[in-house]
Parts: C-alpha cells; sequence; structure tokens
C-alpha cells in the first residue's frame, strides 16, 4: 500500500514536492461541479446525494492531479443533526431557523444521527474510486463556528450578538456546545469507519474574541472532539483551521491531539514556521492570489513554497476559493507547485 505524501507530512515527514490540496477545491468556480449542481437541484439535494457528491469531491483530484480530495458536504449538516431546518436561498447565504438567539429551541432535545447517513455513503464511494497513494479528508465544523450559525440562524459579518448570547445566556450556550461536541464526534467516528484517512475542523470565526474565549469555546471543544475520536481510531491525523487566532496559534500548536495546523491568509509564513513548528503546517496562500492569477499569484507561491522547503508542509490557501477563480489559474498554481 503506497501512503499518500499528504498523510506522510500530516506525521510529520518533509515531501519535495509539498502535498497540496486546495479549500473549495469542489466549487462553483468549476464548471464541472456547476453542471453536477444544475442536475442536483439545490445545494442540500448535492450534500445527500452519495452519487453526485461523491463525482465533485473527484472532479479537482482528476482535474488537477491533487493529493487529498475533501469530502464534499458542509459543516451546517450538524445543526440538521440537532433539528433546525436548514435552507441556502440563493445570494442569500445559508438561513438556519429557529435561530436560538431568538427562540426557546432546545438542540439537546431530538438529535437525529440518520439524516447524515448518506455522508457516510458519499466517503464510501469516493475512498474506493480514489488512487491509493491519494487521501481522502472528512470534516466537520469545530462547535463555535456552527454555533455562530445557530444564533443567529444566518451567516454573520462580526460575532458581537453571538457573544453577547454566550455572555447573557451562559447555560445555554455551554449546552449548545456540549450538543455540538457529541454529535460532532460521532459524526466524524463515522467518516474514519466509512473510510476518511485524515479530518479536518474548521474554525472559521476564531478571529475577534478575547483569548480566554478562544481557549474555553474554541480551543478546548476541539481538542475534546479529537480526543474522543482518537480514542476510537487512534491512527486518524486530525488537523485544526482556527481561522483568525492570531498569536493564540501558539496555544493551538501545543495541544498534543492535533497533527496539523491550518494558516489563515492572515497568519505570516516566517512567524509561523519559527513559532508552530511542533505541527505540521498547511495553507496560508492568499485565495485572492489565485482569483487573480499572473506575477502576483505566482512569485507568492515559490515565496510560501521556499518559506517552507525541508518542512512537513502541506500547500493550500488560507481561505476557500472565490466563486469566480479562472481554473486554469488554479492550474497555472499547480504546476509551480510541483516545479
Ligand atoms: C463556514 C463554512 C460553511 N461551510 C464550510 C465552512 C468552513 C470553511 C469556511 O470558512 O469557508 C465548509 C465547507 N463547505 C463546503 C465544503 C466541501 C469541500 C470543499 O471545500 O471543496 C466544505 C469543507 C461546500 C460548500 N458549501 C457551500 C458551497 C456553495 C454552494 C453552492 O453550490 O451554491 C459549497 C461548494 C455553501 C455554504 N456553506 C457555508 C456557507 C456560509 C455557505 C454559503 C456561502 C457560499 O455560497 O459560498 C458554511
Amino acid at each position: 500500500m503506497r501512503e499518500a505524501n499528504f498523510l506522510k507530512a500530516l506525521r510529520g515527514k518533509a515531501c519535495h514536492p509539498h502535498p497540496a490540496w486546495f479549500m473549495r477545491q469542489a466549487g462553483r468556480y468549476l464548471p464541472e461541479y456547476r453542471a453536477v449542481r444544475e442536475k442536483a437541484g439545490s445545494f442540500l439535494d448535492l450534500c445527500f446525494s452519495s452519487e453526485l457528491a461523491a463525482e465533485v469531491t473527484l472532479q479537482p483530484i482528476r482535474r488537477y492531479d491533487l493529493d487529498a480530495a475533501i469530502l464534499f458536504a458542509d459543516i451546517l449538516l450538524m445543526p440538521m443533526v440537532l433539528g433546525q431546518d436548514l435552507a441556502f436561498e440563493k445570494g442569500e447565504g445559508p438561513r438556519l431557523s429557529p435561530a436560538l438567539g431568538d427562540s426557546t429551541f432546545d438542540p439537546a432535545a431530538a438529535r437525529n444521527m440518520d439524516i447524515v447517513a448518506p455522508v457516510y455513503e458519499t466517503v464510501k464511494r469516493v475512498r474506493s474510486e480514489l488512487a491509493e497513494d491519494k487521501a481522502l479528508i472528512g470534516f466537520a465544523g469545530a462547535p463555535w463556528t456552527v454555533a455562530t450559525y445557530m444564533i443567529a440562524g444566518r451567516g454573520v459579518k462580526d460575532t458581537a450578538a453571538l457573544r453577547r448570547f454566550a455572555y447573557e445566556q451562559p447555560e445555554r450556550f455551554a449546552a449548545l456546545i456540549a450538543a455540538l461536541e457529541d454529535v460532532t464526534i460521532d459524526y466524524l467516528c463515522g467518516q474514519v469507519e466509512a473510510g476518511a484517512d485524515a479530518l479536518q475542523l474548521f474554525e472559521s470565526w476564531a478571529s475577534g474574541l478575547p483569548a480566554d474565549f478562544v481557549r474555553q469555546w474554541c480551543l478546548a471543544p476541539a481538542a475534546r472532539i479529537a480526543s474522543a475520536v482518537k480514542k476510537r481510531h487512534p491512527e486518524v491525523p486530525v488537523i485544526a483551521f482556527p481561522k483568525g487566532a492570531g498569536s493564540l496559534y501558539l496555544d493551538f500548536a501545543k495541544e498534543p491531539v492535533f497533527d496539523g495546523l491550518s494558516l489563515g491568509t492572515e497568519v505570516d509564513p516566517h512567524w509561523a514556521k519559527e513559532n508552530l513548528s511542533a505541527k505540521t503546517l498547511q495553507g496560508g496562500l492568499d485565495p485572492l492570489l489565485v482569483a487573480a492569477g499572473g506575477e502576483e499569484m505566482r512569485s507568492a507561491a515559490r515565496r510560501l513554497k521556499d518559506t517552507f522547503a525541508g518542512t512537513p508542509y502541506i500547500f493550500n490557501l488560507g481561505h476557500g476559493f472565490v466563486p469566480d477563480t479562472p481554473p486554469e489559474n488554479v492550474a497555472e498554481l499547480v504546476s509551480i507547485i510541483r516545479e
């Protein structure tokens, strides 16, 4: 069995060239994704159709020969498991109802894990079609990030109202985070049992928070989830992505249960290399450089490669591709990574 370079890097081995995958590698910038998405109907229909979700998971691997596929699903499936209705309205982003912030909705009352059974089927299908030297990444949202959507009932521009909810209703907030931890542990174990080779926890909203809040409500829940999953599956590597955590990345780097740390666009790669090298590092390239393309993209990608040369770095972005990214820019980026 040939182990994927992506997994070797997560176990601490420097690879040349750096293994690469991209956040939102399956998505609207790809014409073949848009075609399948149209056939599926809604975005959620696509997430719950194992056959079509497996197809879009594999599309970027076929087109760019990347080192890892990421399961096609969404972090907002966990609120559905906890009993909220989810809808994506065109151009408006996600809507979750009832929103916790303005209802008495109890997230511990009506749990239904059966909703995500099709996702495990997607994992099985993808793993059976993927070459053995390619890895399949499973994922979930970290509890705080998922909670932000559950409390507001939609995406927000900042977390002011959500922190206020946490401070004004601490018991409800703690119960929400605990309920999310519970279902996320089950969900990630289900993905591993179906064939996921590694896991990533997306904490997209670690920015703008007090340090103690990050330690208590971002780091600790993510670490408890990773430990519980590793208790059942000791071999599975886990990457944390505390986007916008700033100097608190240092705390994540000290947490033994994480194997990798994904860097947001704002993290200085040199600082990361000096200070976070206890972990395999991943990411950091501004996705807008790939939307723009040209010399700015080429030179930034080469600098990132050079900074992490000789370390177990995994090439990726600091956040997901934007929908109007030209696919040919992605092809050029991949050829630079492989130079
Ligand atoms: C916050 C968050 C979400 N979802 C996710 C996050 C964490 C990462 C981040 O910060 O971006 C994670 C996610 N969402 C999706 C994936 C699949 C794998 C991949 O990255 O290719 C992953 C890993 C598909 C998706 N999830 C979504 C799309 C676009 C859906 C479409 O086809 O219209 C995709 C491909 C929808 C989504 N999903 C979410 C929002 C706010 C939206 C709407 C915004 C938008 O339209 O871009 C929640």
